[in-house]
This record gives C-alpha cells, structure tokens and sequence, in this order.
C-alpha cells in the first residue's frame, strides 16, 4: 500500500496455528503519522497479524514473511530484541485494559515503566512524567490518580492509563486491537478522540483493528478487510466504503448498515479532536536516548 518511507512494512505475512494458516499472506504498509483500519469479522486473523508484528504469537504457532519498523526486519528477532523495541518504537493498546494492567501496581508506575526501562528515567522523574502523561490523556485529579491501583479507576479511565504507557515512549507505531469494545458506548467517542488527537500530536502511525466500521469510517485513512487471513481489500477508506470493490467488504457494510452519517466527511475525517487533555508530554530532560519521532 505504502511505498519508501514505511514506517511499518509488513509482507507476505503468514501465521500457521495447529495445521491451518489463520494468516495467509497479509501485507500492507504504513507512513509516519498514518491510521490503517484493519477491519474483518471475528476470527480472520485480525488479532494475529498485530502479535505477529510485536513478536507476541501463542506458543506454536509458526510465522514467516517480513515485518519491517523502519526497514528493520523484526521477524526472526531475539526476545531480546523484541522486547527493546516494544514499548519503546511499537507498543500496543489491547482490548482489554482491565488485563493489560497489573492488579498489584499503582497506575502512575505503570503509565511512566516504559521511560524507566527505555529511556533511563529516574524514579523521580518518571514519578513527574507520569502526572504529566496522565494530566494529557485527560485522567481527573492527575497527581492524585497516579498513586491510584488499577481496580480504583473506571474502564475507560484504565483505557487511558494504558494509552498514556503506551505513547510515554512516543513510538513510531501503535497498534490498537478494539480499544473501544470493552468500554461503556458512552466513553467509547471520547477515547476514540483521545486517541486520534494523541496519534496525530505525536505523529505516530496507527493500525486499527475493529470489526465496527463506524470507527473505521471516522478515525482512518485507509483500510484493508480481512477475510480468512486475507486481505481482499485495500483503499482510501472514503473509496472502500462508500464503493467497496469486494463482494465481501459489502457484505459487511450491509451487515453494519452503515449510514451516510458515518461516511467521513469531504476532504477528512479524523477523529475529532477531544476537549479533555493535553499535547502529550515530551519530558526529554531525562531522556538517555532520542526518541524514533522527532
Ligand atoms: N492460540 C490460538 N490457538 C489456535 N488457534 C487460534 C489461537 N488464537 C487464534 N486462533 C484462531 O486463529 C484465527 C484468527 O484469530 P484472530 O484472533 O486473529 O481473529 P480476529 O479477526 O482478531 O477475531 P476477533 O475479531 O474475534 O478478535 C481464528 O480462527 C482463531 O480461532
């Protein structure tokens, strides 16, 4: 899809699972600052090609193909290696932030534990980095919060906490699995809209996995459907849903009744921009490193 500057390059991508190719060369690409929707109903691998790139597969499972951050192949990669990148270049918001949390730690540790173990933070300023992570993802009384445990805070609060750990690094790429599905409809808009204004603050490039197309149709640039481990679409996601070429990507459009109020609007339709919040932070005193976004 995208040529030279990809940030994220993914190719022929296949993941093998007791006998069967739940993904069946996948690929696609990403620029700096772009948003990808990977749509598909349940159980077409949507999941799979996100672990797949973070080096994050169930055990047995087999993959070959290659997956480039900025032309580096990550296939192959020693857990060594997997894991100084994830966090730090990629990282990665799960559908459940309940899960993706650890019970037993309070949340400002957890939103700044990417600074300390990437960018050498001391205590002390992670402790200040993250009141000022919280304070931008729009999380109430930030200085008081930080010190809260996860079981303290709202679903949609906890979303936040994971979005803060997960863009404290200000990665290159973030992939988002249903972010949305585990929240309460009503808090579903304002994460949505966090998340799209913090993705383009940062300029970090966006994979969006959801089976909602309303999502898709509000917060990407393009799109690629998933059927079987396949991509049997790609495009603007204007163009795919308002004149999807594949009988598949209609069928899902009728199963969704997308209406024309979904439609982006002419000429962009990113997520609107929340009210809640701040830029996120760039706490660069401390940092021991450069950040991959300048
Ligand atoms: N650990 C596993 N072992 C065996 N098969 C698996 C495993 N995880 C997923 N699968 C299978 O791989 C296929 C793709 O799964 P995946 O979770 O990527 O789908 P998905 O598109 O993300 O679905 P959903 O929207 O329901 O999350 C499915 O058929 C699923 O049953």
């Amino acid at each position: 899809m995208t040529t030279g500057a990809a940030v994220l390059e993914v190719t022929d991508l296949r993941v093998r699972l007791g006998g069967v190719d739940v993904v069946d060369g996948v690929s696609f690409a990403l620029a700096a600052g772009e948003r990808v929707g990977l749509i598909g109903e349940s159980g077409s691998g949507k999941s799979l090609t996100a672990l797949a790139v973070l080096g994050l597969l169930p055990p047995g499972a087999s993959v070959t193909g290659s997956v480039r951050l900025h032309g580096r192949e990550l296939l192959g990669g020693s857990d060594r290696e997997l894991s100084r990148l994830r966090g730090r270049d990629l990282a990665m918001i799960f559908q459940e932030p309940s899960t993706a949390l650890n019970p037993l730690m309070r949340v400002g540790r957890q939103i700044s534990e990417p600074l300390r173990l990437h960018r050498g933070y001391s205590r002390q300023a992670a402790a200040r980095a993250a009141v000022e992570l919280a304070a931008a993802v729009g999380l109430p009384d930030p200085q008081r919060l930080v010190r809260s445990y996860p079981h303290e805070l709202s679903g949609g609060q906890r979303q936040r906490v994971c979005i803060a750990a997960a863009l404290a690094c200000r990665p290159a790429m973030l992939l988002a699995d249903e972010p949305t599905t585990a929240l309460d409809v009503t808090v579903q808009a304002e994460i949505l809209a966090l998340l799209g204004r913090l993705v383009d603050d940062t300029g970090t490039a966006l994979l969006f996995i959801t089976h909602d197309l309303a999502v898709v149709a509000a917060g990407t640039d393009r799109l690629a459907v998933l059927r079987r481990g396949r991509v049997v679409e790609t495009g603007a996601t204007d163009d795919v849903l308002r004149a999807p070429a594949d009988p598949y990507t209609r069928a899902l459009l009728a199963a969704a009744r997308l209406t024309q109020g979904d439609l982006p609007a002419a000429g962009g339709g990113a997520v609107a921009p929340t009210a809640r919040g701040s830029d996120v932070p760039t706490p660069a005193s401390e940092a021991t490193t450069t950040g991959t976004i300048a």
